[in-house]
């Protein structure tokens, strides 16, 4: 562990290194320490500025000397102008430091966020809002608010200094607030978590049915679904409205105690001048001071769901951290050459328990285009999704050009990888970055390669825009088939030395159809290894091995001709009938 230094003194940062958020903070040891001593003379310069009108009614009162006056008013104005301009350098450099901190920290979330979507971040979006609360807290009020309030006890004593009472009256408000709160946020606590749920369920549901509104619009489904958004979200209403009504029933008592101070002061103060105790004069500086001193108290305590919000949000970054922190580091490699071996594959998508893949084996030739065929269910898309790395392993290994995946660095594999998923999403961009995987280094020689080997320079030139056209939310909608042959010049940007398609051709006509063929040909062709999952016989044509699946294991593997041999039914599959459903029972039930 490395000793670190700040303000002069040596300590050991085992807490700190051993949680890489709080590791991130370290950089700015130096700076926090300054905003604590900010916190160490603010005070003292409020002190001179709460004493200085007892001074003008005791000297200016007693003397009536204008020199004195205008001296103590002098003193007042160059206090409380370094006091200003204390408070407001205190606020740039906790505003810098949230910035830089912030910075570093939406490199690293946005990136592990995306790496691990079910870690301890939750989702992409719970992991987006904690970023927000852990940088409002490192600059706003709240952390000054914490400091100010470790040196509180300060005004304290010198009321106790002032007179006892006063120091007493102090504390017993202190306390007073304090339980109150701790009270007012236990009373509430249950309401406010069911007002939170009720209100998640209610987005969550809102925003699946504007995701799907058209669909459910032409179906008569909105008016049910209004009634049902609008019963989750009024049952959230009347949550928090009762958490209301009880937080001010029990903040009442305080509220008339706060608003009353100032009377209680004067009182306790008159009776203590009566008394020959205190100056009239005393009464200003103990006013101040009890502000001083409740203030950063009153603010915590208001703020107090926030601090709680930001002590959540940095647990569940730093737990979203740790995971990346705690992975294996990987050596580069050199890209990959040599076959696909994959041995005894068992796994599935890690949210279930029971693996959809099991002891899946073949190898597969660079050069050598592998089609993927089997029922419905049996597990094809599972079986590319753990080819490509998206899912681990559960057991067996998959082997790449000499090398086991999981000893690659991801973004470096990526590089050797093409995949078109089921499913073809776009992010907001030019049809151009989209092409090019949003690549910084992207030269239109390349891209014009992935065009002309995905053979769509049909589709691009007839975009409103070309290669410029904006795609995305709020860009140019693409039709299906579109979608589909544009994701293959994705995945062959840059010429990966394997490609996985998913089904990539559940939209296409027959022309369509022929064009990705000679594009896997041409795959071949260049060296690549090719793995096509496809109902259609037409696309299993262009494959030299065929791999059968049933049920997530291998039914049967092997040259095209062999496997079609074997399994002639796959050469002329069976137009499937549909059951013949009994009508009349049908509408009877
Ligand atoms: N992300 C997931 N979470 C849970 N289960 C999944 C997930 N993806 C697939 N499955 C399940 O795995 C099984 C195999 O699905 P898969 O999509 O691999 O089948 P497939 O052979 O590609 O089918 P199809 O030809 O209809 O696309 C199915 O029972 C499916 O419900």
């Amino acid at each position: 562990m490395r000793p670190a230094t700040a303000l002069g003194c040596r300590f050991r940062m085992k807490p700190l290194a051993s949680s890489p958020l709080l590791g991130l903070f370290r950089d700015f040891s130096q700076g926090y320490a300054a905003l604590f001593a900010f916190g160490f003379v603010l005070p003292f310069l409020y002190m001179a500025m709460s004493f200085i009108p007892m001074g003008i009614m005791e000297r200016v009162g007693t003397s009536r000397n204008a020199s004195t006056l205008v001296m103590l008013i002098a003193i007042a104005a160059v206090v409380t102008i370094t006091y200003t301009l204390l408070e407001i350098v205190r606020a740039q450099v906790l505003e810098r430091m949230g910035t830089v901190i912030d910075q570093k920290l939406t490199r690293l979330c946005f990136d592990a966020f995306n790496r691990e979507k079910r870690g301890p971040g939750g989702t992409p979006a719970q992991a987006l809002a904690d970023l927000q609360t852990v940088r409002r807290f490192l600059c706003g009020p709240s952390l000054s608010a914490l400091v100010d309030a470790f040196w509180s006890p300060l005004f304290v004593i010198v009321m106790f200094a002032i007179s006892p009472a006063f120091g007493v009256l102090i504390l017993a408000l202190l306390a007073f607030s304090g339980a109150a709160s701790v009270a007012t946020h236990y009373l509430a606590a249950g309401h406010l978590k069911a007002a939170q749920r009720m209100e998640a369920e209610a987005n969550e549901f809102g925003l699946a049915v504007s995701r799907n509104a058209e669909a459910l619009r032409v179906m008569g489904m909105l008016p049910w679904l209004t009634e049902r958004w609008y019963n989750l979200h009024s049952e959230g209403v009347g949550w928090r409205v009762a958490a209301q009504a009880r937080a001010a029933r029990i903040g009442l008592l305080p509220r008339i105690v706060q608003n009353g101070q100032m009377i209680i002061v004067y009182g306790l103060g008159g009776f203590l001048f009566l008394q020959g105790d205190i100056h009239i004069g005393v009464l200003f500086v103990v006013l101040m001071m009890m502000m001083r001193a409740q203030g950063p108290l009153q603010h915590i305590i208001t703020n107090w769901s926030a601090i709680q919000s930001f002590w959540l949000a940095a647990k569940r970054l730093d737990g979203l951290l740790r995971g990346i922190d705690g992975r294996t580091k990987h050596l580069s490699l050199p890209a990959p050459s040599g076959p696909l071996v994959v041995s005894r594959l068992v796994g599935g998508p890690p949210e279930t328990e029971k693996p959809i893949v099991n002891d899946v084996s073949f190898t597969l030739q660079p050069g050598r285009i592998l089609g993927i065929v089997g029922p419905s269910g049996a597990g094809k898309s599972c079986l590319s999704r753990l080819v490509v790395g998206i899912w681990k392993a559960r057991r067996g290994q998959i082997v790449f050009g000499e090398q086991d995946l999981s000893h690659w660095n991801q973004d470096e594999l990526g590089r050797h990888i093409g995949y078109v998923p089921q499913d073809v999403e776009f992010l907001p961009g030019t049809v151009a970055e989209n092409i090019a995987r949003f690549d910084p280094d992207a030269t239109s020689q390349k891209i014009l390669a992935a065009v002309e080997l995905a053979g769509i320079h049909d589709i691009v030139r007839l975009l409103p825009q070309g290669y410029a056209t904006r795609l995305g939310p709020g860009g140019h909608t693409l039709s299906g088939g579109q979608r589909q042959r544009l994701a293959l010049a994705r995945a062959v940007y840059g010429l990966p030395r394997l490609v996985v398609l998913d089904e990539p051709n559940s939209n296409l006509d027959a022309a369509a159809e022929q064009v990705l063929g000679r594009s896997m040909q041409a795959l071949r062709d260049a060296g690549a290894a090719v793995i096509v999952v496809s109902h259609r016989i037409s696309l299993l044509g262009y494959c030299d091995d065929i791999l059968v699946l049933n049920e997530g294991a291998v039914q049967a593997i092997g040259a095209r001709e062999q496997i079609f041999a074997r399994l002639p039914r796959l050469k002329n599959p069976a137009p499937t009938m549909p059951p013949v459903l009994n009508l009349e029972a049908a509408r009877a039930s």
